[in-house]
């Protein structure tokens, strides 16, 4: 089954327009600082007018104060706000009660032990994600182009609804669908041409890649 394709980190109307003509389910803004795809609350709002009703608006945010989130919520509208942070499953229940908005929690993984945090969510998060660890000395919880062991994720309890990401490309992203069965995936570095700057190109090639690794096998000589 085609997984839900999310692309993030989103700051053009070319990419953005791109990712809604390949049929990008879910399109993200990053409200982090210190990342190269940061944008300004307002900023992403304009961006994010043609996907409306089309693909659903995610806010990535990191450990967010209730002032980072009213003016991200009331400028962007989001349709859902995917925490990548440290949030306790406290701070999600809170921010969940206040803003009424989904919550996709996303868990850092290097090993079996890192999903064991997952069982505290479950009836919390409205979905997970699971991205690499970041690597010693990033500023950055998320968007490092970097992968983890997928099978590790064999160990889920299989009702678990989430997004894979974490250094998904054109080049991998059959084979991360192959031992996963993600019902989503979530690309941010891997089509991008430098830090911060998505290429039409490249989201072209990896929903091409997704497509192709959807399409059921032929056999020889029929
Ligand atoms: O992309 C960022 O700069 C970023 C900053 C802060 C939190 C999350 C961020 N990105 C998320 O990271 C993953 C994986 O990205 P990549 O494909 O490995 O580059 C993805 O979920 C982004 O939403």
């Amino acid at each position: 089954m085609k997984p839900d394709i999310k692309i993030c980190g989103l700051k053009t109307p070319e990419a953005v327009d791109r990712a809604l003509k390949r049929g990008a389910t879910h399109i993200g803004f990053i409200f982090f600082e210190k990342s190269p795809r940061y944008i300004e609350p307002d900023v992403a709002a304009k961006l994010a007018e043609p996907a409306r009703g089309k693909a659903k608006i995610v806010a990535v945010v990191v450990d967010p104060t209730n002032d980072d989130l009213d003016e991200i919520v009331s400028l962007l509208k989001p349709d859902m706000l995917q925490l990548h942070g440290n949030e306790s499953p406290e701070h999600v229940l809170t921010i969940k009660a206040l803003y009424g908005l989904p919550v996709m929690k996303v868990f850092s993984v290097r090993t079996a032990d890192d999903l064991k945090r997952v069982e505290a969510y479950i009836g919390i998060a409205d979905r997970f994600l699971f991205d690499a660890k970041p690597p010693k000395g990033s500023e950055l919880p998320g968007g490092n182009g970097i992968s983890f062991d997928w099978s590790l994720l064999g160990w889920l309890d299989g009702s678990i609804d989430y997004m894979l990401s974490g250094g998904l490309n054109k080049d991998n992203v059959a084979d991360a669908l192959l031992i996963t069965k993600a019902p989503g995936i979530d690309v941010s570095s891997g089509v991008e041409s430098a830090p911060g700057v998505k290429s039409v190109a490249m989201i072209d090639e990896f929903f091409d890649a997704v497509e192709r690794a959807d399409a059921p096998v032929m056999a020889s000589g029929s």
